[in-house]
């Protein structure tokens, strides 16, 4: 079950989230293959095959209405497909739980609302999960709190009230709270949505910094396309519910696909393709 609709382990028993390891990551890598959704009959996925590869920095652009939140909900299993699959380091997500414990994995997700409890302070948000799920003692819990903070450039902010936080803040209050159970896969759906241009310069600095003391895998949803090149190893543009082209942030610039080149050229209003 999904709390907080934001973080979510993948485990076989119990007892396994007393071995959460909170000092180390590992990355995960999903294969998505022949993935078809319905919603009545609009067909929204279709045929979507898709690799990310462990560790990897993974953007899905897209104009709106293309499909990218809902492929990010199957990842995290908030919604189920009509048929295909999604693989996670070679397990199908959709099939049962896998019987080797080597497979679990910790998951978190970032909301473009950033979903955040605004009665609690800026600390009790970001410590929320360990202290439910009484992952590690109290003392622990604090040093986590103060080292995400800390991670996201908001050191010594455990006291503020999150309900007075700017939008900018919020969302990296959102990404410490997700940060707190060490996700080895973590997702962000439309970071950078209501941000200002200062604000969206930090965010894509900070998930950037992350990268260097993490080796999770990130995948993100996102229509700023500046945003997806500056940050993700590669990228990957959906039209129409279909994955159309996959490339690196420099193949995605220069490619050839008029669809991708229009994306390009309307949301930047043309960009060198160097
Ligand atoms: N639960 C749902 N029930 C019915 N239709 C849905 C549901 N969720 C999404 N859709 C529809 O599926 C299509 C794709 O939605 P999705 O949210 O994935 O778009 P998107 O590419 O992420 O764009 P945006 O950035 O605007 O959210 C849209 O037409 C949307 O209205």
């Amino acid at each position: 079950m999904l709390k907080h609709g934001l973080t979510h382990t993948i485990f076989n028993h119990d007892d396994d989230v007393a071995a959460i390891d909170l000092d180390n990551t590992k990355g995960v890598d999903i294969k998505i293959e022949k993935l078809n959704k319905f919603f009545g009959k609009h067909h929204v996925l279709v045929d979507v095959d898709l690799e990310i590869k462990s560790g990897e920095t993974f953007s899905i652009i897209g104009p709106s209405g293309t499909g990218k939140s809902v492929l990010l909900k199957h990842i995290v299993k908030l919604e189920t497909p009509d048929s295909g699959r999604i693989l996670i380091n070679g397990f199908p997500i959709f099939e049962g739980k896998p019987a080797d414990p080597a497979q679990n994995y910790r998951y978190s997700m970032v909301f473009q609302s950033s979903a955040l409890f605004n009665s609690l302070t800026v600390g009790e948000n970001v410590g929320l999960w360990l202290r439910e799920k009484r992952i590690c003692k109290e003392q622990r819990i604090r040093e986590i709190i103060s080292s995400k903070l800390e991670l996201v450039g908001l050191e010594g902010k455990q006291e503020l009230r999150t309900a007075e936080l700017s939008g900018g803040m919020k969302k990296r209050v959102a990404i410490a709270r997700s940060l707190a159970m060490n996700p080895d896969l973590i997702l962000y759906d439309e970071p950078t949505a209501e941000l200002d241009p200062i604000n969206t310069d930090e965010l894509a600095n900070t998930i950037l910094q992350l990268k260097k003391s993490t080796k999770n895998t990130t995948v993100i949803v996102t229509h700023d396309l500046n945003f997806a090149l500056y940050i993700s190893d590669r990228i990957g543009m959906m039209h129409d519910g279909r994955v159309i082209e996959v490339g690196t942030p420099r193949e995605i610039k220069s490619s050839q696909n008029p669809i991708v080149k229009r994306f390009i050229y309307t949301t930047t209003k043309g960009i060198a393709a160097d």
